[in-house]
């Protein structure tokens, strides 16, 4: 049933979609760029041609029918009972006026009626008075509710789009969350803001349509259908001749080169440039020539521009606008001397107020049909964030693959074919990796060295599925590794990084989270952080794996008196002391995070990425040592700039240069080599001794060598 529903949801998003694209076309063509200047500014308004068009608001309203279904349906699924109520009472609350000002009329005419008959009216008057009476207790008490109900639905309805963005995001892989055009421009708030928004808008329509009921009522008693004419008449003309910009689309900038240059040097003033503009002596420089610039200006206006565009409005415009406001009652006072006996004061009365407010709201619905449209494309941008497509996609196939004796081997097996790599959207000519071809043959350990922007965690990141490659062939354990499924290569993969950071969760769940399943199990993440070498760490914090580093406390003060005896200053100082630990202690944990997910049964495959780079020499030799230790037959592939520890273990080094592998080998191969790999060993191992590096060795220089790095 539920996946029924969520079909015909997606469908109806599907047709709104596709109508509302047909709908944008039609719009974007009719789109007129207007340009003017006002003061230092350039104002551009896009304007519709035509202006209102009644049938094509139509349209568009018919077309985003069923994203509106889907909302209302969405909002209605958190609180069934809570969105009927908050709906009732914000219907009454658009009525309410119409219905007292009904009340009213049957009041006053009751009075007239009375007062020119003579006869006594005290009964019903005091049943009039009762009535409106209670009405008005009755309005009061729903407005209060409705604010209560909107803000309890608003509560509810901002979490479960918070969910469902949450879950979006989660779902994304790392080149789509990188890429700006598929990135999830929603907000949590947008689908409560839209929603509140439509509605009113539509208690707005039946405001107008009430008020218009008592008009035409007042108007059927009278004969006289004119009124209604005349008291569409303002919102009409000013719907036809709007300088207002509230509704449209505009952009200003600042396009006078005096302006411009007051404001660069202005800027020089500040704090930012004190050092450079004290050295170089330019305070009078600066002066004069703002001063010059300033001249030049003269009294061209810099206020806001869209108040300045609106302030353009010729006089005759609100000259006209006024008469029209009077329209109704000059109407009424001529109608009343033509034609006595048709007009009583009370429904010349009724008719002035009632006017008035359709008037408005009119106005209102003009206006606000433009943020309409955009209230529906917020909530069409909403739903499609769930559309936005990986571009890593994973096939169907099983990882590992299990041989006919139920067993796959411990580690993970990788073959590249003429690789080509180029990060999407990159603005760099070269690509990050070029016609790699090489073989990881699985329980292996790898070390891939190179100079900077060489391609080393460019191919970490191909070879773990964070990126695809833009061609060639990549298979892991025999097959194209895009058939497996991505779910289970994750659950084999482990990296280990730079890049990886502290959660804002206690210490004990930073770690526990290499292995979730296990993540309670406190031996189990006190033996990891031994491994990753973090238990000192640990241990003199005073709440222990308890202590959350970064807490997501969101504070908030006014008029803080600056005093630090202040008492209250002295409870925010208490708040907003950090537990701060230092770069390698942070890496440590992060790294015990990682022997946490090597524990688990799945890990095939262990990716690291530089993760020592501010661990000192004992630490990072206790994390090669724990590495090898804990790897168990496990793919181990490591990218480093610091040669020895490992390169002498490792089964293959890869050295990579502008994108390519230049050298594959074990480190004795590599040095009698005498390529890439030993020219970069030799500059570490040079730094030891104090002669100048000769970049050229021979292979009596190479055990040498060997011994200084180790
Ligand atoms: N996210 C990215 N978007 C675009 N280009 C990138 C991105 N990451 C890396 N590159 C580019 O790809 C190339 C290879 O980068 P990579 O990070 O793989 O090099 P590296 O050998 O690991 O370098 P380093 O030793 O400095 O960490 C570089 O030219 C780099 O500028």
């Amino acid at each position: 049933m539920e996946a029924e529903t969520e079909k015909a949801n997606l469908k109806a998003a599907e047709d709104a979609n596709g109508s509302e694209e047909e709908n944008e076309t039609t719009d974007f063509k009719d789109v007129v760029i207007e340009e003017s200047q006002v003061g230092v500014y350039r104002v551009l308004v896009a304007t519709v041609k035509g202006g209102f068009d009644l049938y094509k608001q139509f349209g568009f309203v018919y077309s985003a029918l069923p994203l509106l279904h889907r909302l209302l349906a969405d909002v209605y699924n958190q609180d069934r009972v809570l969105f009927t109520l908050y709906i009732v009472s914000r219907f009454w609350g658009s009525v309410e006026n119409a219905l007292l000002m009904q009340m009213s009329s049957d009041l006053l005419r009751t009075i007239e009626t009375g007062l020119i008959n003579r006869e006594p009216f005290l009964n019903e008057v005091l049943q009039s008075l009762a009535l409106r009476a209670v009405c008005g207790a009755v309005v009061s008490f729903l407005s209060w509710w409705s604010e209560r109900l909107g803000t309890r639905l608003k509560i509810r309805v901002t979490r479960h789009f918070e969910l469902y963005l949450m879950k979006v995001q989660l779902n994304l892989d790392v080149p789509t969350s990188l890429d700006t055009s598929s990135k999830v421009s929603a907000s949590a708030d947008s689908g409560w803001d839209a929603f509140s928004k439509i509605i009113e808008f539509l208690m707005t329509v039946v405001t107008a349509l009430s008020h218009l009921a008592v008009i035409f009522n007042a108007a059927r008693v009278s004969g006289d259908p004119m009124f209604l004419v005349v008291c569409l008449a303002k919102p009409l003309f000013l719907q036809s001749f709007n300088r207002q910009l509230w509704d449209k689309a505009c952009y200003a900038f600042v396009n006078n080169v005096d302006y411009i240059r007051m404001a660069a040097l202005k800027s020089l003033s500040g704090s930012e440039y004190r050092e450079d503009v004290l050295n170089g002596n330019l305070g009078n420089w600066i002066i004069n020539e703002y001063d010059k610039s300033r001249q030049k200006l003269g009294d061209v206006d810099d206020t806001y521009p869209f108040f300045m565009y609106e302030r353009r409005n010729n006089p005759f415009h609100d000259m006209f606008s006024r008469i029209l406001e009077d329209l109704p009652i000059m109407y009424c006072g001529l109608s009343a001397v033509f034609n006595p006996s048709r007009f009583t004061i009370s429904s010349i009365a009724i008719f002035q107020q009632s006017s008035q407010t359709l008037r408005w709201t009119l106005i209102e619905i003009f206006t606000h049909s433009d943020q309409f449209r955009r209230d529906v494309a917020a909530i069409k941008t909403l739903y499609q964030a769930s559309e936005i497509k990986n571009s890593v996609v994973g096939g169907k196939l099983a990882y590992p693959v299990v041989s006919e004796k139920g067993v796959s081997p411990p580690g993970m097996g990788f073959e590249l074919r003429n690789i080509n790599f180029a990060y999407p959207g990159s603005k760099s000519i070269e690509k990050a990796l070029i016609s790699i071809n090489l073989k990881i043959r699985a329980g292996n350990v790898v070390v891939i060295v190179g100079g900077n922007g060489s391609g080393k965690s460019t191919l970490l990141r191909i070879l773990s599925r964070m990126y695809d490659p833009s061609s060639g062939e990549f298979l892991i354990d025999g097959n194209l590794a895009k058939d497996y499924t991505l779910a289970d290569l994750r659950r084999a993969t482990t990296i280990l990084s730079q890049e990886n950071k502290l959660y804002p969760l206690s210490l004990g769940e930073n770690i526990g989270l290499g292995c979730v399943e296990s993540i309670t199990d406190m031996d189990m993440v006190r033996d990891a952080a031994v491994m990753g070498g973090a238990e000192k760490v640990i241990a003199k914090l005073a709440d222990g794996y308890d202590t959350v580093l970064d807490p997501m406390i969101a504070t908030d003060s006014i008029n803080i008196p600056g005093s630090d005896n202040h008492p209250l200053k002295q409870i925010m100082n208490k708040l907003d002391k950090k537990i701060n630990v230092s770069g390698g202690e942070r890496q440590r944990i992060v790294a015990a995070r990682s022997f946490m997910r090597m524990r688990s049964k799945t890990i095939k495959f262990v990716a690291v990425d530089e993760p020592s780079s501010a661990l000192d020499a004992e630490g990072e030799l206790q994390l090669f040592n724990q590495l090898l230790e804990a790897r168990e037959g496990k793919t181990l592939i490591f990218v480093t700039h610091r040669f020895g520890h490992l390169t002498k273990f490792a089964d293959m080094i890869l050295c990579m240069k502008d994108g390519r592998v230049a050298e594959t080998g074990r480190h004795e191969e590599l040095m009698l080599l005498n390529g890439e790999y030993a020219k970069l060993y030799k500059i570490q191992a040079d730094a030891f001794n104090d002669s100048p590096a000769d970049l050229s060795l021979d292979s009596s220089e190479v055990d040498s060598l060997e011994d200084a790095n180790q």
